[in-house]
């Protein structure tokens, strides 16, 4: 029988990338799959299963669900070197700036660079520290948005991939009848793979997440969503195509798995097809097949269950005349396989056929089968319930959150909604500390406390948004040194140069280089915290920069 391999992690993305690779390697002489912490119960692993951790810290999370006679090993993982080759074949020795998202990591990560590439020198990227004048490649494991502009040559080397030693664990334990050559070979090619594909996901993928959950088991205090609730619950009952609208994490695809779970239809697959960032060409090949490349199509390879479209408005205009007449036939024939259609967008239906981006008779159709899913901003009042409900899926009810970090979280617009609360709470439960308060929480969560109550100033000021996206770069210490160096200016009458500023920074223990001081200044005027003037007028801090430099004082820095 089939060894099943259960990898388990914490985030969906990394998920999915170490499945790929996984499967690429053994394909399908195991049967693999992912799992998200959250995902796990008390009878998600059998005792037969090989349990494979992403990641050591979750080690003790996974502990409970754990049977005593499946066997679990952490993955070892190392970098990605599939896309090194131009400085691996290099005879120069170039200057290699790494960036990554904390000092630890970009440490770990330049020591194993200098392992594939010991004739380059490297620096760590420090936001703190003084660059190097002349750097000829950045190389990042996927934090591209940290790296500072102004570098010509970038390399991603995307996540950490599974280690050969962990590989030959897995051959192992699984009993597989494959040479450790072949595996060698499959690895190295499974790189280059990776690379190419990063995070994409397979064209479609079959998922069984929310295999055990039904609509009734989806509990809210939301009037909006008991509404959605209803009409899927009467909904799930017919073959007929459903539509679900609403922003990013807000649990689009679950409700759709609970459709399809109270259907019918329950016992037969759930697919998965995502049309975003895909050409045209490739959607209608991989949908609907190519006569010519004789490539048969999802659609006429499955039989029954339900198909999940995710991003419709990136259908292509001509592709959604032929889904339409899928669905058509679909009603028109009882007697076939049926495959229920459930498609989603982030956008309303309704705007997406004002923009034009739906054509009108697939429009006509839908419209009248719409689920709205509500952001968490409209359900605030569900965030004790969900976050006791992580807490229970991470098996730490144990956790409490302080008054402070509730009126937080309360006071948080929650942009990428229930997915983001998830992630937030994934992070609290790896602090190694029973009680959260405000101050464990990122820094944007304390910005929210002043501004909460004077609406029109936060509006304004956007203190979250210039927190987050000074931090992005990593240099929030400096920028306030930075700011503070400019108030003090101006209180004074003085406007100072470059070459001053550097001098009164490298008081403050910040020696900058020329690039380094342009950067800053560059995202402190984009925020609007400074005012860059050409000429004699030079910079100055403006009234939202000095504004900010008073609530950061006054209410975060003191936390
Ligand atoms: N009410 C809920 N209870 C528990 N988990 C939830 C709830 N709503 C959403 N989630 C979880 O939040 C995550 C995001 O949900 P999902 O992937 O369904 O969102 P989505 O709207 O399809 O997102 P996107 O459009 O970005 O793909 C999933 O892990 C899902 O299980």
């Amino acid at each position: 029988m089939k060894k099943r391999l259960i990898i388990i992690g914490i985030q969906e993305d990394n998920l999915l990338f170490l499945k790929n690779q996984l499967e690429y390697i053994f394909g399908t002489s195991i049967q693999i799959e992912g799992l998200t912490l959250k995902e796990l119960n008390s009878d998600t692993l059998l005792s037969s299963d090989l349990v494979l951790l992403s990641a050591m810290e979750i080690q003790e999370l996974v502990k409970p669900f754990l049977p005593e006679a499946a066997i679990s090993i952490v993955a070892q993982r190392t970098e990605n070197i599939g896309n090194l080759k131009e400085l691996i074949f290099s005879k120069q020795r170039k200057n290699i700036l790494v960036v990554n998202d904390n000092y630890n990591n970009t440490i770990q990560t330049l020591e194993s660079l200098k392992l594939f590439l010991p004739n380059h020198t490297f620096y760590p990227y420090i936001s703190e520290k003084p660059m190097p004048d002349k750097i000829d490649f950045v190389i990042t494991p996927g934090e591209t948005n940290l790296i500072p502009k102004g570098f010509p040559r970038m390399i991603d080397i995307g996540p950490r991939i599974i280690s050969l030693e962990t590989l030959i664990q897995i051959k192992q334990y699984c009993q597989l009848d494959m040479k450790v050559s072949l595996l060698t070979q499959l690895y190295i090619k499974g790189m280059i793979y990776a690379t190419d594909k990063k995070t994409e996901s397979l064209p479609i993928s079959i998922h069984d997440q929310n295999q055990h959950r039904t609509l009734d088991s989806l509990k809210t205090s939301s009037p909006s969503l008991q509404s959605t609730i209803r009409i899927a619950s009467k909904l799930a009952k017919t073959p007929d195509a459903i539509h679900i609208e609403g922003g990013t994490g807000t649990g689009k695809q679950m409700l759709a798995e609970m459709i399809h779970n109270d259907s019918t239809g329950a016992a037969l697959p759930f697919y998965v097809y995502n049309c975003l960032d895909k050409e045209p060409q490739l959607i209608e090949k991989e949908l609907f097949g190519s006569k010519d490349e004789k490539i048969e199509g999802i659609i006429n390879a499955i039989s029954g269950g339900t198909l999940y479209i995710k991003h419709i408005d990136q259908l292509p205009y001509a592709l959604q005349g032929k889904l339409f007449n899928l669905i058509e036939s679909n009603d028109l024939n009882p007697m076939k396989n049926r495959i229920r259609i459930i498609t989603s967008s982030l956008e309303s239906l309704a705007t997406l056929f004002q923009k034009g981006i739906i054509r009108t008779y697939l429009y006509s159709y839908m419209s009248s089968y719409v689920l709205q899913m509500p952001s968490l901003k409209e359900r605030k009042n569900d965030l004790s319930q969900l976050i006791e409900a992580f807490k229970g899926h991470f098996n730490r009810i144990d956790l409490v959150f302080s008054t402070d970090a509730m009126e937080a979280f309360y006071h948080y617009d929650w942009p990428g909604n229930v997915r983001e609360l998830y992630n937030v709470i994934s992070y609290c439960v790896c602090l190694n500390t029973t009680s959260i308060g405000r101050e464990s929480l990122p820094l944007f969560f304390k910005g929210n406390q002043k501004f909460d109550a004077t609406e029109n100033t936060e509006q304004d000021l956007g203190i979250n948004e210039i927190i987050r996206t000074i931090e992005k770069h990593g240099f929030l210490s400096e920028s306030i040194s930075l700011l503070q160096i400019y108030q003090k200016g101006k209180k004074q009458n003085e406007s100072y140069g470059r070459r001053r500023i550097k001098q009164l920074l490298s008081d403050e223990q910040y020696s900058l280089t020329d690039q380094q001081l342009r950067l800053r200044i560059e995202v402190l005027n984009k925020t609007g915290l400074l005012n860059v003037r050409k000429g004699r007028a030079g910079t100055t801090i403006s009234a939202k920069g000095e504004q900010f430099l008073d609530v950061y004082q006054n209410e975060l820095r003191v936390q």
